[in-house]
């Protein structure tokens, strides 16, 4: 499934953040939620992808939020670990104590986030990973082109494939509705984070706690960071895989890449009713 790289699952709602209160913290009178840590439940929201599109920094940010629990690692359940079945991915999640709540699970109710950046940085993105796991591969103008001077774009390579989201949200919309998804700006959740978390807020159902008084521009990084990060309580930037330095691409090949994507772009602006900018 090229689509998502990454599903990690939200648990929680009002009264999920049992499982991380110590029995030093607790005020008096609360033995029986010591006692009974909480269970594990099917996550209310999952993070799709988009890959690269900021997915990692969005967990980091949401889990902040005192009523949010979410998996740490990427648990690809419904790309690569289906057949282990539902019991195995509740049991990756963490125990929240409202969990007793939710009686029967269907997927078709989960909201789904999608974050989604210009799908031309999203490609040489993609590329400086796959580059810095294999430096010998060949360069991205190369790799762009099925046959670079009749200008044929190759869409068999997944760096290139990954971007047509207008293709892959028709696929979406045959089994969840729209109003279950939301759509996240990956340029905007970098210029502006807690404006883009605000809208993640609301969607979800949250109260709107994480704000801009959470972020900190690192000008090292080159961008937001936690002053306070979820359970250090430290300043916190995203890992060095995470804002690497992109090569230099052939400004022809971007535009040819461009115009390629424009017409994509602009389906994908009217499926979801939002124009993300990414055509200037
Ligand atoms: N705050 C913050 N800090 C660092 N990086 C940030 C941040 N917000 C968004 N981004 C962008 O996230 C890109 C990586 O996206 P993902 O986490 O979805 O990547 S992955 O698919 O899980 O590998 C990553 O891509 P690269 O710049 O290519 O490394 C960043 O552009």
């Amino acid at each position: 499934e090229t689509w998502e790289e990454e599903t990690p699952g939200l648990a929680g709602g009002p009264g999920g953040s049992g499982a991380e209160s110590s029995v030093a913290e607790a005020p008096p009178g609360t033995l029986d939620l010591l006692l009974d840590e909480g269970s594990k439940q099917l996550p209310q929201a999952i993070i799709i992808g988009v890959k690269k599109g900021g997915t990692r920094a969005l967990l980091e940010f949401l889990r902040v939020h005192p009523d949010v629990r979410a998996v740490g690692a990427e648990p690809h359940f419904f790309d690569r670990s289906y057949d282990k079945g539902l019991a195995w991915y509740r049991d990756l999640m963490p125990r929240t104590l409202d969990g007793h709540r939710i009686t029967s699970y269907n997927v078709c109710y989960t909201k789904l986030l999608f974050l989604l950046g210009d799908p031309v940085t999203r490609a040489i993105s993609d590329y400086t990973q796959t580059l810095s796991k294999r430096p010998d591969i060949p360069s991205f103008e190369s790799l762009t082109f099925r046959n670079r001077s009749a200008g044929v774009i190759d869409t068999s390579w997944s760096a290139l494939q990954i971007g047509l989201y207008a293709r892959h949200l028709e696929h979406w919309l045959r089994h969840f509705p729209l109003r279950q998804m939301l759509f996240v700006s990956g340029e905007r959740l970098i210029r502006d984070p807690a404006g883009e978390l605000g809208r993640v807020q609301d969607f979800l159902g949250l109260k709107r706690i994480i704000t801009d008084k959470h972020f900190y521009f690192n000008k090292t990084k080159g961008f937001p960071c936690l002053k306070k990060a979820e359970g250090s309580g430290k300043p916190h930037c995203l890992g060095k895989t995470k804002g690497r330095t992109h090569p230099d691409i052939d400004g022809e090949v971007l535009r040819r890449l461009r115009d390629f994507y424009r017409p994509f772009n602009r389906k994908f602006y009217q499926m979801t009713g939002h124009d993300f900018g990414w055509d200037g």
